[in-house]
């Protein structure tokens, strides 16, 4: 480090001149005030200095300078991240070379990096931009960062989550889903199932622990919502995913299992939605060939159709976790993985029990941020504490519906009602007053509920027997079911949404 050191005179920057150089674990450009940590250098290349640019200008009677490329993630606004490189030069090859291998040992440090990905890419989701987009973004970054993948672009659906049930998933350092939040969910019930088989845990039992997962998972987003990504990056864009995964950032996240008579359904990481949610994916599904126009015509069709749909709601509170789904800052910063200590195995397990007319209820895991929505069903709820935000939105005028709907866009509370309920819970199950139609006959409601605005009293709602379940964006066939958050069951590439950097810090 100390001969490191003295390299400061005699280095320089190939663009802005000249440089001062200082190394501890991190490089600084001092005339720049820019710092670059380690942890946040993608690579380092030797690099050919060209002879026109050595012989030109005042280092003309230089000798031949020798030369190495620091490519590094440099912050974007918006939580965008983008790569960037610098380049430096000495006239000395054995300095030159002592640099980019200290710099290099530095990097192989770094164990959580991945080496080896195993990618899964959905060519029809979003704007069915998939393939593109992984090959014109995210291979040239791959490549610079030397990692290899083994790429499978899906056939149909089902196809990734059936893969990772069949697959060698041991060589992999983690799995890369390219796509929308459900296609992310295929992934991570591929995952979660897998790796519950391997250890014998049978994912019928609502009761059973689930095994954590090992490997994680990144997002490359390339949906038509891409929820997960935006609320756990801060924005969907497939540069900042394929960095996050590069650098091998690691960020838990609760996960949790839905269950209806003792049998497994589905998992959930984002909302699971009854009513009003569940109404507007109902519709929007017939509508896949719009793209992402189908949600805006079925939550609109959905908002004038108002139903209501009658049900009990029990739940345990959860008692551990720090903050409420009604604090104002947002869990994006700091902590997510806050949980008090327990008291004591003695603790006794109190449900509370709601009854009601609700137009929507509504659990989120995590914000729920999307570009429709920057800050999110419930805006506070934390990703990694093992609990879930309940929102209850009970009967309520059209008005009082849409004015509850555009605080999801402003900085307005949207709890602020008298009509709306956000509990904090670890588990809930719900059980409409109407029993299920197990007969498949839903597809003839489906038919009738729409359309049915309730024209002799247009500001009340049409109570309809039963809704359905919108889990990540997938329609579950069961309107009772049994929820439990499991804590910290998976692991993204990401971490989290870092405080907005200062002026200074972007410029
Ligand atoms: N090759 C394929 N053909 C048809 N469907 C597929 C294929 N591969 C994956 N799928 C399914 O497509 C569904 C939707 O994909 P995806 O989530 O990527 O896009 P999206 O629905 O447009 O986005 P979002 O979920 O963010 O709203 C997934 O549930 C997945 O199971
Ligand atoms: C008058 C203006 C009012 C505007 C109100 C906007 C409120 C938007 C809240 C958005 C919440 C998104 C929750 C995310 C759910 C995802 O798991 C799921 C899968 O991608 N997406 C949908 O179900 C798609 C759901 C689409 C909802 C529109
Ligand atoms: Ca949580």
């Amino acid at each position: 480090i100390a001969r490191l050191a003295r390299l400061r005179d005699f280095l320089w920057c190939s663009d802005i001149s000249p440089f001062n150089i200082a190394f501890s674990y991190c490089f600084s450009v001092l005339t720049d005030t820019c710092s670059v940590p380690v942890s946040e250098i993608i690579t380092v290349e030797e690099t050919e200095i060209d002879e026109k640019h050595y012989h030109s200008g005042k280092w003309q009677k230089m000798a031949k300078p020798y030369a190495f490329t620091v490519y590094y993630v440099k912050r974007a606004r918006r939580h965008r991240w983008r790569c960037s490189h610098v380049t430096f030069w000495c006239t000395e090859e054995g300095l030159c070379n002592q640099w980019i291998q200290t710099l290099k040992e530095l990097l192989e440090k770094l164990t959580c990096r991945p080496k080896h990905l195993l990618v899964y890419i959905n060519p029809f989701g979003g704007k069915r931009q998939g393939k593109r987009i992984y090959e014109q973004k995210v291979v040239p970054l791959f490549n610079l960062a030397s990692i290899t993948a083994d790429v499978i672009v899906t056939e149909h659906a089902n196809h990734a989550k059936d893969s990772l049930f069949e697959i060698n998933i041991e060589k992999y350092d983690g799995v890369v889903c390219v796509g929308g939040d459900g296609m992310f969910s295929e992934v991570l019930h591929g995952l979660i199932g897998r790796t519950q088989r391997d250890c014998g845990v049978d994912q019928n039992n609502p009761k059973a622990s689930l095994v954590q997962c090992n490997l994680r998972i990144g997002i490359i987003p390339a949906g038509s919502t891409d929820c997960v990504c935006y609320a756990t990056v801060g924005v969907n864009d497939p540069v900042t995913s394929a960095l996050h995964i590069i650098i091998g950032d690691s960020l838990a996240m609760d996960v949790s299992s839905v269950h209806h008579n003792n049998t497994f359904l589905k998992y959930s990481v984002s909302l699971l939605g009854y009513g009003f949610y569940g109404d507007i994916l109902r519709d929007s599904e017939k509508k896949r060939w719009m793209g992402l126009i189908r949600y805006d015509l079925s939550g609109f069709k959905t908002f004038l159709s108002h139903h209501c749909y009658e049900g009990t709601v029990a739940f345990l509170p959860a008692q551990h976790t720090v903050g409420s789904p009604r604090d104002k800052k947002s869990s994006f910063h700091g902590a997510e993985c806050r949980q008090k200590k327990r008291l004591g195995s003695e603790e006794v397990e109190e449900w509370k029990v709601i009854q009601g007319k609700f137009l929507a209820i509504n659990a989120a895991n995590m914000s729920c941020a999307c570009p429709r929505s920057p800050k999110g069903l419930s805006p506070a709820a934390h990703l990694a504490d093992g609990s879930s935000d309940l929102i209850l939105v009970r009967k309520c005028s059209r008005l009082n519906f849409l004015r509850y709907l555009i605080r999801h866009t402003n900085q307005d509370d949207q709890f602020d009602f008298a009509f709306v309920e956000v509990y904090r819970v670890r588990k809930f199950q719900f059980t409409s007053k109407h029993v299920d139609d197990e007969d498949g006959d839903l597809k003839d409601l489906g038919k009738k509920r729409f359309g049915q605005i309730c024209s002799d009293h247009p500001a009340c709602c049409c109570s309809l027997p039963n809704s359905t379940w919108n889990c990540d964006g997938e329609i579950l066939n069961n309107s009772a079911i049994e929820v439990r958050v499991h804590c910290q069951l998976l692991q993204l590439f990401a971490r989290g949404i870092e405080e907005t950097p200062t002026q200074e810090a972007l410029s």
